[in-house]
């Protein structure tokens, strides 16, 4: 298949409040995990296995339904598979370690306070965080902390995911001020990631030039520009 390249949303910035209420910050999280995953083709195999042992799962009524109506489309992930899809939530997750769709927050301290590690904060004080940073910092992450690896995210002994403190994994901010969407982004993700992943192969366009824009939302630059090329799903219930 392969045809014409398809250029990924690069949704022009739009007010704070739209930010938030996470437009930009779901599908520029795509963006980026589209592109590590065109450079861990590994990762994305595990993706499709697990997607392919969610449908090979389904009752046979439903499949009847599916066969039925003798179409790939006709496929639509349940609120319960979504939720099954644990090493696509890890995926998702290490991408947005990595490329956090809000880099860097800032705070402004209230009452005259005291950090845990000693540092008097007065009244007024602006504090500034760097996700970005955080998310790839050796203390925190380990030696691999620039690794794309979705497996840190997930138990050695069963696999399962493992959620990591918001103080640690910042993308969503942590404390009264967490990201109120955040169960509903990872599901809105999981559902547009496996629908794609399910049906095409995601290639980036050779050459295209990746970079982030420094902006208060991680856009890439010049979007990302990939072709989509349809799978066989001859073994899809493998
Ligand atoms: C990958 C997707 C998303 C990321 C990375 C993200 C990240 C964040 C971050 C870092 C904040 C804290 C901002 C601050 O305090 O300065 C925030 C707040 C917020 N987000 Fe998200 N967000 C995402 C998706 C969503 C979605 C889909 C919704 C709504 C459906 C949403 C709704 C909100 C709201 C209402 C707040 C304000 C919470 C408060 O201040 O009490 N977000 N988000």
């Amino acid at each position: 298949m392969g045809g014409q390249p398809l250029l990924l949303p690069r949704t022009h910035f739009s007010s704070p409040n739209r930010k938030l209420l996470g437009r930009d910050t779901s599908s520029v999280a795509l963006s980026w995990f589209f592109w590590l995953l065109h450079h861990n083709p590994e990762v994305e195999h595990n993706i499709l296995q697990e997607i392919c042992r969610i449908v090979g799962a389904r009752t046979s009524s439903d499949r009847d339904r599916e066969i039925k109506s003798d179409d790939d489309e006709a496929v639509v992930f349940k609120p319960e598979e979504i939720k099954k899809m644990e090493y696509l939530h890890a995926a998702l997750s290490e991408a947005l370690r990595l490329y956090p769709s809000v880099p860097l927050d800032h705070k402004e301290v209230v009452e005259d306070d005291v950090f845990p590690d000693g540092t008097i904060l007065k009244k007024g004080t602006k504090v500034i965080y760097a996700m970005y940073t955080m998310g790839r910092m050796e203390a925190i992450w380990g030696k691999d902390c620039r690794e794309y690896k979705p497996e840190r995210w997930l138990r050695s002994s069963d696999g399962r995911f493992m959620s990591e403190s918001a103080y640690k994994f910042t993308a969503f901010n942590g404390g009264p001020r967490l990201c109120l969407g955040k169960d509903f982004a990872y599901y809105q993700m999981k559902f547009v990631a496996a629908s794609i992943i399910y049906r095409y192969r995601v290639k980036v366009v050779e050459n295209h030039p990746v970079e982030p824009k420094l902006a208060l939302t991680m856009y890439m630059k010049h979007g990302l520009k990939v072709t989509l090329q349809k799978r066989d799903h001859a073994g899809r219930h493998k």
